[in-house]
């Protein structure tokens, strides 16, 4: 009889940057949304779905234990390894994708997700699934409601794209965990030091990359206004 191996699909939560646009004292990640912090609310959207197996969180240095307080506090049993931050969100990525090829078989799906992304809701997390189990890969991505304009100096443009042709990226980035390894390898080999892993696999042209459905609502929280926003949306939810 033909044995069945389940894949695992495991979140990768990054916590490991500084948050500096936010200009406060406390990164980001950890503030209150709420009255509960921001990286709880993103684990949870994980924990409370059906398909997510295991829960990794890439963290700031220093940050550990207040990741596993939120871990008891917010009964996130799924989160079984923590792995170190690095200086910028390639490093810590890099570091997450070390972290779990030590437990894992090469054709578990990982689902790569900012921390300071709170409201991403079960919907655009099945879609990931989905269209990685379908296609190899996952994006998510929203249609762009606005113009956007191509500029070199910042001063003047001379190049528009066409709305309906552009897309903004938002997370989960969603790929096998093979991908992940052999990409980092190339960047390795090449210094390729990307703004995110959706840029380095662009960059990479290995194959195409999926567009799965996000929303508005699921914001990063970079500035001070974002964190008014958030409350915002998640108490229309609670309506
Ligand atoms: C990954 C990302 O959120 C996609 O829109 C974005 O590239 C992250 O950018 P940041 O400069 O690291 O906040």
């Amino acid at each position: 009889m033909e044995s069945i191996i389940k894949r695992h699909r495991i979140a990768l939560v990054l916590a490991g940057g500084y948050g500096g646009r936010m200009h406060m004292e406390t990164p980001k990640q950890f503030l209150l949304l709420q009255g509960m912090p921001v990286i709880a609310h993103t684990l949870k959207a994980f924990e409370n779905h059906p398909e997510i197996d295991v829960i990794a969180v890439v963290c700031l240095s220093g940050w550990e234990e207040y990741v596993e307080r939120v871990k008891h506090d917010f009964h996130i049993t799924k989160l079984q390894h923590i792995f170190s931050g690095g200086s910028n969100s390639h490093i810590s990525i890099g570091n997450g994708i070390k972290g779990l090829s030590h437990y894992y078989t090469r054709d578990d799906i990982v689902l790569v997700h900012e921390a300071v992304r709170p409201l991403l809701s079960a919907k655009i997390i099945s879609e990931n699934i989905r269209i990685c189990e379908l296609y190899g890969n996952a994006i998510t991505a929203v249609r762009d409601n606005e113009a956007v304009m191509y500029t070199e100096d910042g001063v003047s443009s001379y190049r528009c794209f066409p709305r309906e042709q552009m897309y903004k990226a938002q997370t989960p980035h969603t790929f096998v965990l093979r991908d992940l390894e052999i990409a980092y390898q190339e960047a390795e080999q090449k210094s390729i030091c990307a703004q995110s892993l959706y840029t380095l696999m662009a960059e990479l042209k290995r194959f195409p990359l999926y567009i799965a459905e996000g929303e508005r609502r699921n914001i990063k929280l970079t500035h001070p206004e974002d964190i008014r926003i958030a409350e915002a949306l998640l108490s229309t939810e609670m309506i």
